[in-house]
């Protein structure tokens, strides 16, 4: 992709782009735009952010972008600021990546950091402007900051009164892979109102590159760009949600999840993409955006359509129980049990841990009791920001010494290649739950541990033998065994 930039270099001028908001979205695509050839500032209200962006130095884990941070701080090519006067100032094309959370208590998404970000913008626009939306938004959102753009305009004196367009060009970008994603996209999809020629035009040039290597253009309304968005993340979380639906038969019947999801996937209209079982979905992205599309849909009095995502939610949950309730079989009791937990990111070669099962999980072991260590190869800092009263390791071996038991939740490298005599010598008992179905089973229980995944049935001690175990001389036995087995009975 780099290889084109020479050619979009030579057809100067070329618009001059801002991205407000520089987290995982904004952060990429500044630096991708200024691989692209152009000239580039990234703003943020993140005194830090800026800061550290601005040494070239990335405040997140994302595999190929310092690269391309430290090449483009260093042409100069690239900054960082945090005034909008001097955003407002420099851009022609204003790329809007701030935050759409999950509001706190609620489904939907708050729209503060959009809102905030545009009209801080527009308030200090002298110059005519494209504002681009990125950031994923409920639909009716682009629409409705059409009005506030215009509103904000409204009274300033003619002369001076620029003309500002907005286009919504929604993200599809996969932490992890962002680099690769931003350069050479699935798909672009751009959202106009009224057809507007010269929005649509503009933003070809800007994606001259991926265009030119045949990169699809979908060029729509702002309802469809904003749609084709949250429907690809609504998909995305029932392909999953639907094979870890069919785990919880298998868990109960027998099978073999993973050779089901096989079989499933070489349908070609299938596909074996995202039929991975396991402890399912989390991140900044899936889980807020279904429920959000739900509480929107409701708003429009289309809820009933939106129904399903509730119960991917649901599903989706039920499995970080599943490890729990695993866990538990496991070890016959929970507090006092030492247990390594492997992974702390939502997903590999990623060190976020918004809405992570693996750091879920986790803290509900710790908080029944037991003695946890978490070990991720990138994410233990953001972990220990969320969950700071949770042991770390500094190392796999470190988190796995003395432990009853280890617990894969997120799927890095380093796990994969995890073999039963690398953790033999280390740990107190032989036994492990692979939450991500990456491990061979039948290797490990040859080996002699005790070995369970999600999507196939128990083969954790039975309600008989830790009823033993309990009352046997493990002093955990002490720990209200009663209430355990009661426990047991009610589930
Ligand atoms: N992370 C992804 O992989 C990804 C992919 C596609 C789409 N998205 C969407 O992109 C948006 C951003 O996601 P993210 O993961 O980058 O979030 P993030 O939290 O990493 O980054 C958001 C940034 O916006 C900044 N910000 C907040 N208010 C601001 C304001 N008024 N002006 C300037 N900066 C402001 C924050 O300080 C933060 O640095 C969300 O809508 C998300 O759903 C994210
Ligand atoms: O078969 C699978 C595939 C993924 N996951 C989990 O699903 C979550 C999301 O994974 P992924 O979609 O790869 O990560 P994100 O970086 O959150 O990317 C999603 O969310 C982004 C933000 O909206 C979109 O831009 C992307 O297209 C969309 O894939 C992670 O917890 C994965 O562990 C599974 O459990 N099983």
């Amino acid at each position: 992709m780099s290889g084109d930039t020479s050619r979009i270099e030579a057809a100067a001028p070329q618009p001059r782009i801002t991205v407000i908001g520089t987290g995982y979205l904004g952060a990429t695509h500044a630096a991708c735009m200024a691989e692209l050839g152009f000239e580039v500032l990234g703003l943020d209200v993140d005194p830090l952010k800026i800061v550290a962006l601005s040494r070239g130095e990335l405040p997140f884990h994302e595999p190929g972008l310092p690269e391309l941070l430290v090449k483009h701080v260093s042409s100069g090519r690239l900054r960082f600021t945090n005034s909008y006067r001097e955003a407002a100032d420099f851009g022609d094309v204003h790329f809007i990546g701030v935050g759409t959370p999950q509001r706190p208590g609620e489904s939907a998404a708050d729209l503060a950091y959009v809102d905030a970000a545009v009209a801080e913008l527009v308030r200090n626009l002298t110059r005519d402007a494209l504002i681009v939306g990125k950031s994923t938004v409920p639909v009716g959102t682009a629409r409705r900051l059409r009005r506030l753009i215009d509103d904000e305009l409204e009274g300033r004196p003619e002369p001076a009164a620029p003309r500002v367009a907005l286009a919504w060009n929604p993200e599809f970008l996969r932490e992890g892979r962002a680099v690769q994603d931003t350069l050479a996209p699935d798909r672009l999809v751009v959202g106009t109102d009224d057809g507007d020629a010269e929005s649509r035009a503009l933003l070809r040039r800007v994606y001259a590159a991926p265009l030119a290597t045949g990169t699809p253009l979908i060029e729509t309304d702002f309802e469809t760009a904003e749609l084709v968005k949250v429907a690809a993340n609504a998909f995305l979380a029932t392909k999953i949600s639907f094979i870890n639906a069919f785990s919880e038969i298998t868990e109960v019947i027998g099978g073999d999840i993973t050779t089901l999801a096989d079989a499933l996937g070489h349908d070609a209209r299938i596909g074996r993409k995202f039929l991975n079982a396991g402890v399912g979905f989390g991140g900044g992205c899936l889980p807020k955006d279904i429920r959000a599309l739900q509480a929107r849909a409701d708003e429009l009095g289309a809820g009933a359509a939106m129904r399903f995502l509730t119960q991917m939610d649901e599903i989706n949950l039920r499995r970080r129980d599943r490890v729990i309730h695993l866990a538990t079989q496991s070890v016959g009791l929970l507090q006092g049990a030492r247990i390594a937990v492997l992974g702390a990111a939502f997903k590999p070669e990623s060190d976020d841990v918004r809405d992570s099962p693996a750091l879920d999980i986790a803290a509900r072991l710790y908080n029944s009791g037991a003695d946890v260590t978490v070990y991720d190869p990138q994410a233990n800092r953001n972990a220990a920001a969320r969950f700071p009263r949770l042991e770390y390791a500094r190392s796999l071996e470190e988190a796995v010494s003395g432990a009853d038991l280890v617990v894969l939740l997120t799927e890095w490298e380093e796990f994969r290649r995890l073999r039963p005599r690398d953790l033999e010598p280390l740990v107190r008992e032989r036994r492990f739950i692979d939450g991500r179905n990456v491990l061979p089973a039948e290797d490990w229980k040859a080996s002699g541990w005790e070995f369970s995944a999600l999507g196939r049935r128990a083969d954790v001690v039975g309600l008989h033998e830790v009823r033993e175990q309990v009352s046997g001389a493990d002093p955990r036995s002490r720990l209200a065994p009663i209430d355990f087995f009661q426990s047991l009975a009610a589930e």
